[in-house]
């Protein structure tokens, strides 16, 4: 298609010259007939004119022809880059996604995809006004070299003035990405679905909008100064090359009037001139887009540099099955991106096969990092993680999330089907309905799917047409059968039965430590009732450990752990 394009461009860029050349053998044509004593048969002038006339379609033909697989190039280019983008994004690490430099950096990339489907036309467009440049002016040279450089001279300080602008204009686009991210965020925060409710109870609009239009209106100050400073410049530019235009026409009218050149030839002249002017003309205007989709799309390749960091080993190693000596943490430590605070420190312990592990601990103590380090979303900053003596470093990435089954306490809520909803956490199995249901069953999610209208295909939240939004605990139940979907060797919960009642929580563990009999499980949760069900306890402190052992051990001992129950059961008394 693109190769398509550029031919019929091609052909098209000569036609201008061939029209005005035709209408100037009309012109002289007709000149000799209307001599008096001319006696010459008309039939050359109308051959001439049906000449014309097919040049004409044809460049219509042409026209439409471009135009049309311009727009089809437009919408292949705008599905392929967003596709790009979408796959280089699933490649990179979650610490990257975290980080609000990487986030501006993505946000650019995928204004690309919008903003500059039309690029490829307008390079396209670009080049065959130049050939057709070409030709016009070939056709001048013939007649007066000096009137090209008349042309260019004129018509160069407004190409330099554009560009120039063109950049500033980037550059203030560039420094604006955080605030425009802002901008984007309290959009979604003022009219959305999910904010609606605690914006209106805490009367929030107000506040929302005056930050917007603080926001809105800097950018606009900031834009306003260039675009007045390109406005007043561009006229006069403008201007200077009006200016160099009717230089030349006087120039060749003064010629004509001395007989120099016939009629038929100051029609061409004037002609290619007027359509030279107007192309570059349009290459001017062109050029400001051009040059501006050129610098943005920088944005485009900065953001497919970006590499993760924590790949697959070139031979990995296959992952055990079954795990035989377990996961051991040897002086693991971990810190965020741009934190100077170790988030974990000094972990050493072993989860070993077949083991209940649970951590406790207060908030912020370190627990999610813990397990986010266990299934390599993160790799330690400093010590290392060992499974079945081998650094993890070692296994192939994909083997390693395939057996690992991980529920989060901000687990996310598709607004899909339930099935699709469960499935999530093996797609590979989605058709696998037999499977579905029988993860269902085992997080208490079945039941659910027999009381909504749709089953198991009915659509969930409240976003698409028939959606049925549920309650917190009932989309924890339907998180937790995403668990139950793959045949993980770990399986681990980040406290994603904070919001079931007490009889759901207390059944869904039960559960849980009957189907992950022979597996390890981590279990994280602030209910004392849950983690005492754990063969072990690690308590942390500060990204530390504090104190391990079974519950009775940690509560005879009367420590952090004793402290923290009793705590809780006297809340019970
Ligand atoms: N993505 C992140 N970037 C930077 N710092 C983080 C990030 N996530 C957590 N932290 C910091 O790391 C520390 C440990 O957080 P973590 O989420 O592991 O705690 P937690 O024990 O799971 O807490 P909670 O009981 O509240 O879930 C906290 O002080 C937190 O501020």
């Amino acid at each position: 298609m693109m190769l398509a394009n550029i031919l019929l461009r091609f052909i098209k860029s000569a036609l201008p010259l061939l029209i005005l050349y035709v209408g100037k053998l009309i012109i002289d044509q007709v000149m000799l007939l209307n001599n008096a004593h001319n006696t010459l048969p008309h039939t050359r002038v109308w051959e001439l004119l049906g000449l014309e006339f097919g040049l004409v379609i044809l460049s219509d033909m042409l026209s439409r022809g471009i135009t049309l697989m311009d727009s089809l190039l437009g919408d292949l280019f705008a599905n392929h880059t967003s596709v790009k983008i979408m796959n280089h994004a699933a490649t990179l690490d979650l610490d990257q996604f975290e980080d609000a430099v990487f986030y501006d950096k993505l946000e650019r990339a995928r204004q690309q995809t919008v903003g500059r489907t039309v690029l490829l036309s307008q390079v396209l467009s670009q080049l065959q006004d130049l050939i057709t440049m070409g030709f016009l002016a070939a056709g001048l040279m013939a007649f007066n070299p000096w009137l090209i450089l008349l042309l260019l001279v004129t018509i160069l300080p407004a190409f330099l003035g554009e560009s120039y602008f063109n950049d500033q204009t980037y550059a203030l686009s560039r420094s604006q990405t955080p605030e425009r991210r802002e901008l984007d965020y309290l959009r979604y925060l003022g009219a959305s679905d999910e904010t609606a409710k605690e914006i209106k109870m805490f009367d929030l609009s107000a506040f929302i909008i005056a930050r917007f239009k603080t926001l809105s209106d800097m950018f606009y100050r900031d834009n306003r100064r260039i675009v007045i400073k390109r406005a007043g410049w561009g006229t006069f530019f403008a201007l200077l090359g009006s200016a160099g235009y009717y230089g030349a026409y006087v120039f060749i009218i003064a010629r004509t009037i001395a007989g120099n050149i016939t009629i038929g030839e100051l029609t061409f002249l004037a002609g290619s001139f007027r359509q030279l002017r107007t192309l570059l003309e349009a290459i001017l205007t062109r050029f400001t887009a051009v040059s501006q989709g050129a610098v943005y799309l920088r944005d485009f390749f900065e953001f497919f540099e970006i590499k993760p960091r924590i790949h697959p080993p070139a031979k990995p190693l296959p992952f055990p099955n079954p795990v035989m000596q377990g996961f051991v943490f040897e002086d693991v430590g971990f810190k965020y991106i741009h934190s100077d605070r170790w988030a974990n420190r000094h972990l050493n312990f072993t989860l070993f096969p077949g083991e209940k592990l649970a951590l406790v601990g207060e908030n912020g103590a370190g627990k999610t990092t813990l397990v986010k380090l266990l299934s390599r979303l993160y790799d330690p900053t400093e010590g290392r993680i060992l499974l079945d003596g081998h650094d993890l470093k070692e296994y192939d990435l994909t083997e390693l999330r395939l057996n690992t089954g991980i529920i989060f306490q901000d687990y996310l809520r598709y607004q899909m089907t339930f099935s699709q909803n469960i499935a999530a956490g093996n797609i590979a199995e989605k058709d696998n309905i037999e499977l579905i249901q029988a993860a269902a069953k085992q997080s208490l999610a079945d039941e659910l799917a027999q009381r909504l209208p749709g089953g198991y295909g009915q659509m969930l939240g409240k976003r698409f047409f028939d959606g049925a939004e549920l309650s917190g605990g009932e989309w924890q139940k339907v998180a937790i059968a995403r668990a139950y979907m793959r045949d993980a060797q770990l399986l681990i919960l980040d406290e994603p039965t904070s919001a079931l009642d007490a009889r759901a929580e207390y059944e869904v563990f039960q559960r849980f430590a009957e189907l992950t009999k022979g597996r390890m499980a981590v279990l994280i949760s602030h209910r004392f009732s849950t983690v005492r069900m754990a063969d072990r306890i690690l308590v942390l402190q500060n990204g530390e450990i504090a104190e391990t052992g079974s519950h009775e051990v940690l509560l005879a001992k009367g420590g952090r752990y004793a402290e923290l129950f009793n705590l809780q059961a006297a809340g019970y008394k």
